[in-house]
């Protein structure tokens, strides 16, 4: 039988003292990733061999970086085409492969000129002559610069593949021979003393346990228990308006309709609370489902949960609330907060809030705040003095970002694949 991958690894290492696993690939002709699995075996041998992991960037030259090795850079291909009388610009899109990035970056390049003057717009040569530095470069790709080869990276003629490659050395009980160690201590190697010179395998403590048969939570609500958790943390247990710039209607008002946000939910608590007679200073939070006649796609569906913060207390001002979402945000991780003004019928000031997506790099928009008109408050009987102030939030869009899903189906429905509720770990906002 052929001696096993492990051995000729071992037997390669003892004469010499560090290689790697493609080096080995390529030794032993044998697959990389055949490689790779001996050596995890050989490694969870105790201290047989020393691995380190290393990631290895290689670029390849994609099709259309070869057709530029062969032919020149488009904008090169573009230049030569164009003949020292000129040509009609349909003419030469017609003429040549790639002919619109050709053109664009050959006038980029201020390589040729349009001339629009006549009839027909002509496409004429602007420099007497070209160096073509891309062909250049991917003709000999060792000598380009990293930059560069992602500058052509971006223009797709090269693609980088990171291959992860195993470096390994001898361990401290470096041996050629491996002596198969034990896994249970076995009634009969105690019966016969085989157990005084066996090895036995270290205990893994880093193992997982069986997985246990039990329910399990949805995201939402993992993340909705943190959100609460939050709130908890953060202790909730003039006049001058513009009005609302609509006119209001009693029969609106009176329809029975699916509530649209939660905020319907905090005018209901401020009238409970001025019925329980003085005005106390409060702080509220509700988290509960809302309707919407949206139309659907991957972000949005008819129903979801807002998360909604209130704050009621005497003379608080904007700075309050810009405050207060500062700390709120804070405690999901997010600390780049900035503020767009916006209007609601029932807040003014009103700001949307955006945040800096880490992962995403980009702003995005994360919820809706403001204070609360006196035309809401004056008639549930709060105090002229008394300022209210709240945010809201939906529970879907951080509990997507959370999970890493970008189609909302994937987490509300019947699509809701159930191995992802299983296997996710008990939601941490912080990053
Ligand atoms: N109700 C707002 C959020 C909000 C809550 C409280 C005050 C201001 C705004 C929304 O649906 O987006």
């Amino acid at each position: 039988m052929a001696k096993q991958l492990t051995d000729r690894i071992l037997e390669y290492l003892a004469s010499h003292d560090e290689t790697n696993s493609l080096d080995l690939a390529d030794e032993f002709q044998e697959d990389h990733q055949k490689i790779i699995g001996a050596i995890k075996s050989l490694e969870t041998m105790d201290n047989l061999i020393t691995v380190t992991p290393i990631s290895k960037k290689e670029w390849e030259i994609t099709a259309e970086g070869q057709h530029v090795i062969e032919y020149g850079s488009h904008e090169a291909v573009v230049y030569n085409t164009v003949p020292d009388k000129g040509i009609p610009q349909a003419e030469l899109m017609k003429s040549v492969p790639y002919a619109k990035v050709g053109f664009s970056k050959a006038m980029v390049a201020g390589w040729i000129e349009l001339d629009k003057n006549g009839s027909i717009p002509i496409v004429r040569k602007k420099v007497p002559f070209i160096v073509d530095t891309i062909q250049i470069h991917l003709k000999d790709l060792a000598n380009t610069p990293e930059n560069v080869k992602t500058e052509y990276k971006k223009r797709k003629l090269l693609q980088d593949t990171v291959t992860k490659i195993m470096h390994l050395e001898k361990g401290p009980n470096f041996s050629t021979k491996i002596e198969k160690l034990e896994a249970d201590l076995t009634s009969d190697l105690l019966a016969n003393g085989a157990w005084k010179n066996k090895k036995f395998k270290p205990y893994n403590f880093e193992a997982l346990g069986a997985a246990l048969q039990v329910g399990h939570l949805h995201p939402l609500l993992k993340v909705r228990q943190e959100f609460r958790k939050i709130f908890l943390e953060m202790g909730k247990g003039g006049y001058g308006s513009q009005g609302y710039r609509y006119d209001w209607k009693l029969e609106e008002a009176q329809k029975n309709l699916l509530r649209t946000h939660t905020t319907a939910v905090t005018a209901r608590m401020l009238y409970k609370l001025m019925q329980e007679g003085e005005f106390k200073p409060v702080k509220y939070f509700s988290i509960d489902r809302v309707f919407r006649n949206e139309t659907l796609d991957a972000t949005h569906l008819a129903e979801f949960h807002q998360i909604e913060g209130v704050i009621a207390n005497y003379r608080l001002s904007l700075g309050d609330l810009i405050g207060t979402l500062y700390e709120f945000f804070k405690k999901l991780g997010i600390t780049q907060l900035r503020f767009k003004p916006a209007y609601n019928p029932y807040t003014e000031p009103s700001m949307e809030i955006f945040c800096f997506h880490n992962g995403l790099e980009k702003w995005i928009e994360i919820g809706n705040s403001g204070m609360f008109r006196p035309e809401l408050l004056l008639p549930l009987n709060l105090p002229p003095d008394v300022n209210v102030l709240g945010w809201g939030l939906s529970l879907e869009r951080p509990t997507m970002i959370k999970y890493g899903l970008n189609n909302i189906r994937d987490l509300v429905g019947p699509k809701v694949d159930m191995e992802m509720v299983y296997n996710n770990p008990i939601c941490r906002l912080e990053k």
